[in-house]
C-alpha cells in the first residue's frame, strides 16, 4: 500500500541541541512506512547512532529486522542511504518491498537495462535526488565511474549514510567470504564522514573483529543482540537409523500440514530427486537450483512466494543465487561446477515471513550457513522449526568438499543445537536458556538411545570395515595385522584367504596386506575388541539388525565362503592324510556355524570367523578336526566315511593353549598334545559339544595369556614357527 513519506524533520531540529531524531518521531516513521508497533531490540540504537554520524557495527539475528536499521535513517531525513548488498535477488526483494510501501529505492547491477541506470544516475546528478535508497553490489561500488557519482552526491551533502549487508562477507575467516567486499575499506578514504553502517546475522569474534577493522569503523557503537531465535525449534535426525530419510521427510511434511517449508539440498541431483519423491507423496513442492534456467527458477519462485507451492527443495543457492544474481557471480560457476552444488552462500533475505519449517536434507557446510539457512524459518517470529538429517555419509562428503575448498571443518551437528549454534558465534548460554525448544532438551532419553545405536551403527559400518584375521610378525621385523578395510574385503571375496592353491599361503598372503591404519597393533586389537563386546552390550535392535544394510551378508557371500572353506578341509586332508571326511556337507556345517555365530552383525565379524576357521583348518590335527565336525554324527550335514566312532581328544588344560606344534602332529599322527590355533572355550568339554571357534574377543584374550606367559622357553615366533611348517609341507 503506497503511502507518500512522511514529513520530514528539518536539520534545524539540530539547532535545539536534541538528539537529531528523537524515538517518537522514529517510531512514528516505523508506523506510518511499516506498520510495526515498535522498534526491536537494537533497532533504536543503531538507528540514532548512525543519524548522529557514529559508525555502527550491528550483530541481530537472521530476520531480527537489520533492514530496519538503514530503511528508517533514509526517511528521517533528505538524501540519500547507499545499501551494499552481496546479492541482487535480495537487493530486488527489498527495492519491490519499499516501492509497496511508497518508499523510493533502487538497485543498480550488471542486470539492468541501460535504459534504467540512466534514469537512476539523472536522478542522483539531480541535486535533489527523489531517491531515498540505492542498492549497489559491492563490485559497482569498487568502479572509479560509480565512485566518482558518489563523491558528487557526497560533495552536495546529500549521501547520509551507507550500510553493508552481510558484512561478514568481507572477512576471510568468515563462512561466505567475497573478494569483492574487501574493496569496500576505500569506502572511508573517499567518504570520510559519512557513517558507515556494518550488519549480519553470522559473525564470530574473529569475524566481528575483521569487519570493523576492514571497513575502519572509526569508535563505531558495536551493537550485539543473541544469536537465539527463540521461536525456533531444532531437531536433528539420524539418517543411519532411518529406513528411509526420504519416507520420514514426506510424513514431517504432511504432519505440518499446508504450512510452508524450505528443503535445502546439497546438491542438483537430490534436489531433483527429492522433490520428485515428494510430489509423488502428495507434498506440494518444487525443485529450485543453478540448473534450471531463468523462466524455470522465477516461476518456482514466484509460486512458492505466493504459497501455489508449499515447499521448495533447493540447494543453498535458494536465498542466495536467484535467477539474477546468477549473472552477477558468473565466474563462480566454475567452481560451483566442480562440486556440483550452488554457490555457498549466506542464505539471506528471501523474506517469506510464514516459512514453518526449514529442513536440511544434508549436513550443512558450517554453523554460520546452517544458522543463516535454519533463520529463513519464523520470520515473523512464530513458532518454526529447523529440522537437519544427520549423516555420516553426507558428513563424510562434505568433508571432502570443505578440504578441497580449504574451508572449516563441517560442524558435527549431534545435540543442543541451540547451544552450539550459540557457541560457535561465541554466545555462551545457559542451557536452561534453551527451555525445552530443540530436541536434546525435549527428549533427551529418545536422543540418548539414538546416539547409541548411531554410535554402535558408526562403528559396525564404518570402524568395523576393517577385518582383523590375525597378528604375525610382519616379515620386515615391524609388527602389523591384518586388517584391510571393506572395499579390500569386498574386493577380496574373489581372491582372499583360501582361494589361493594353499590355505597357510592364503592365510600368509592376507597377514602381508598393508595396513590401512595407523593405530599400533595392541591399540587396533583392544579397539577392536571393545568395540566387539560394546556392540554385543548395546545390541541395536533387531529393526536395525534385520535391516538390509550393504554390510548385510549375502547368499552370494556365503556361498564364497563355503567354497574358502571346502578348499581349506581338502588342504588339511593333504596335510593330514588319514582324514576321511565328507568334504562338501562338512564345509556347509562350518559355514553355517560361522553364519550363524555373526551373520546378522554383518560382513566384518562373519568375514573374521570365517577366516579364524580356515586358520583352525590349517593348523588343526585330525583329533580336533573329527571331534570339530564328528560329535555331532546325527547331524545330517556332515557324515563321516570311517564308520568307527572317533576317539573323543582329551580337552586341553587353558595352561596349554596354543600349544606349541610338535613334530609328531606334523607326520599327521594324531598326538594328543595340541597344536598352535586349537582353541576350545573351556566351557565346552568335547564330550558335550562342538569345541567353537573363538570368538574375536576369546581369541584376542588367549593371546594376551600367552603373551603375558613367563617366557620359559625360546618360544619360536608364530613367524618363524609358521615358516617351519612351511618347510614341512
Ligand atoms: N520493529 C519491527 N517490528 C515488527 N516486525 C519487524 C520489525 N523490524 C523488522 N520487522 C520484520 O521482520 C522481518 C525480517 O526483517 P529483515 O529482513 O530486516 O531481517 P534481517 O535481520 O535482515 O534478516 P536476515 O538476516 O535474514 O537478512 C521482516 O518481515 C520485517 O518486516
Ligand atoms: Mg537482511
Amino acid at each position: 500500500m503506497k503511502k507518500s513519506p512522511l514529513a520530514m524533520q528539518s536539520t534545524s531540529q539540530t539547532q535545539k541541541n536534541k538528539p537529531l531524531h528523537e524515538k517518537e518521531a522514529l517510531v512514528k516513521l516505523l508506523r506510518w512506512h511499516f506498520g510495526h508497533a515498535q522498534f526491536r531490540d537494537k533497532q533504536l540504537d543503531a538507528i540514532q547512532a548512525v543519524l548522529s554520524g557514529r559508525d555502527c557495527f550491528c550483530l541481530m539475528p537472521t530476520g531480527g529486522g537489520k533492514s530496519m536499521c538503514y530503511q528508517i535513517p533514509a526517511l528521517a531525513k533528505p538524501g540519500i542511504v547507499l545499501v551494499v548488498s552481496p546479492l541482487i535477488a535480495l537487493m530486488e526483494n527489498q527495492v519491490i518491498g519499499l516501492k509497496e510501501k511508497g518508499i523510493a529505492g533502487e538497485f543498480l547491477s550488471s542486470t539492468q537495462t541501460m535504459q534504467v541506470k540512466t534514469k537512476i544516475y539523472e536522478d542522483l546528478d539531480s541535486g535533489k535526488p527523489s531517491l531515498r535508497l540505492l542498492y549497489v553490489t559491492p563490485e559497482l561500488t569498487a568502479t572509479p565511474g560509480f565512485m566518482s557519482k558518489l563523491k558528487k552526491i557526497h560533495s552536495r551533502g546529500l549521501l547520509n549514510l551507507v550500510a553493508i549487508d552481510e558484512a561478514h562477507c568481507i572477512s576471510s575467516w568468515g563462512h561466505d567470504f567475497r573478494p569483492s567486499y574487501r574493496k569496500l575499506s576505500s569506502l572511508r578514504n573517499y567518504l570520510p564522514d559519512v557513517p558507515i553502517l556494518a550488519l549480519t546475522a553470522t559473525a564470530a569474534p574473529k569475524v566481528q573483529k575483521d569487519v570493523m577493522e576492514s571497513l575502519c569503523l572509526q569508535n563505531p557503537l558495536v551493537l550485539k543482540s543473541s544469536f537465539n531465535r527463540p521461536n525456533l525449534f531444532y531437531e536433528v535426525r539420524y539418517k543411519d537409523l532411518l529406513d528411509d530419510a526420504y519416507a520420514d521427510l514426506c510424513s514431517v511434511l504432511k504432519s505440518n500440514g499446508d504450512t510452508c517449508a524450505i528443503v535445502y539440498c546439497l546438491e542438483r541431483t537430490t534436489c531433483d530427486e527429492l522433490s520428485a519423491y515428494l510430489s509423488a507423496g502428495g507434498i506440494s513442492c518444487a525443485a529450485y537450483h543453478a540448473g534450471l534456467n531463468d523462466k524455470a527458477r522465477s516461476s518456482v519462485l514466484d509460486d512458492w512466494i505466493s504459497s501455489r507451492k508449499q515447499v521448495v527443495v533447493a540447494t543453498v543457492a535458494f536465498g542466495l543465487i536467484l535467477f539474477q544474481a546468477l549473472h552477477v557471480y558468473l565466474r563462480f560457476d566454475d567452481f560451483l561446477s566442480f562440486f556440483c552444488f550452488e554457490h555457498p552462500g549466506s542464505c539471506t533475505g528471501i523474506d517469506r515471513k510464514d516459512v514453518r519449517l526449514v529442513c536440511h536434507f544434508n549436513i550443512p557446510k558450517s554453523m554460520e550457513a546452517f544458522y543463516q539457512e535454519s533463520g529463513r524459518a519464523g520470520r515473523d517470529q512464530l513458532p518454526s522449526k529447523s529440522l537437519l538429517y544427520y549423516g555420516m555419509d553426507d558428513r563424510r562428503r562434505m568433508e571432502f568438499i570443505l578440504s578441497k575448498n580449504q574451508s572449516k571443518n563441517s560442524q558435527s551437528f549431534s545435540t543442543r543445537e541451540r547451544k552450539k549454534i550459540l557457541e560457535s558465534f561465541g554466545e555462551q548460554i545457559p542451557v536452561s536458556l534453551c527451555k525445552n525448544s530443540c530436541d536434546a532438551c525435549k527428549h533427551p532419553n529418545l536422543l540418548a538411545k539414538y546416539l547409541g545405536e548411531l554410535t554402535s551403527a558408526v562403528l559396525q559400518k564404518n570402524h568395523f570395515s576393517q577385518i582383523f584375521i590375525s597378528s604375525q610378525d610382519r616379515t620386515d621385523g615391524g609388527q602389523y595385522s591384518e586388517f584391510w578395510n571393506r572395499d579390500d574385503e569386498a574386493s577380496g571375496s574373489e581372491e582372499d584367504i583360501s582361494d589361493c592353491d594353499d590355505g597357510i599361503e592364503a592365510v600368509k598372503k592376507v597377514a602381508n596386506s598393508k595396513l590401512s591404519t595407523k593405530a599400533g597393533l595392541n591399540e587396533r586389537i583392544n579397539f577392536l575388541q571393545h568395540a566387539e563386546e560394546s556392540y554385543y552390550r548395546n545390541k541395536i535392535s533387531d529393526k536395525q539388525v534385520n535391516k538390509p544394510s550393504k554390510n548385510a551378508v549375502s547368499d552370494v557371500l556365503r556361498q564364497g565362503s563355503k567354497e574358502k572353506l571346502l578348499n581349506a578341509l581338502r588342504q588339511a586332508q593333504q596335510r593330514l592324510r588319514n582324514l576321511t571326511i565328507e568334504f562338501e556337507a562338512s564345509a556347509i556345517f562350518l559355514e553355517n556355524e560361522c553364519y550363524n555365530k555373526y551373520g546378522k552383525s554383518g560382513k566384518s565379524f562373519y568375514y573374521s570367523q570365517v577366516a579364524s576357521t580356515i586358520r583352525w583348518l590349517s593348523t588343526a590335527n585330525s583329533i580336533e578336526l573329527t571331534n570339530r565336525l564328528g560329535i555331532d554324527t546325527d547331524s545330517p550335514s556332515v557324515n563321516f566315511i570311517s564308520k568307527e566312532e572317533p576317539p573323543a581328544a582329551p580337552s586341553p588344560s587353558l595352561e596349554q593353549r596354543p600349544a606349541q606344534i610338535t613334530g609328531k602332529e606334523l607326520d599327521g599322527s594324531c598326538g594328543s598334545e595340541n597344536s598352535i590355533g586349537a582353541f576350545q572355550t573351556e566351557s565346552e568339554s568335547p564330550s558335550t559339544s562342538l569345541p567353537v571357534i573363538p570368538s574375536f574377543s576369546e581369541f584376542v584374550n588367549r593371546r594376551k595369556v600367552k603373551d603375558n606367559q613367563p617366557n620359559t622357553s625360546c618360544k619360536e615366533s608364530p613367524k618363524k614357527n609358521f615358516d617351519k611348517r612351511m618347510r614341512l609341507q
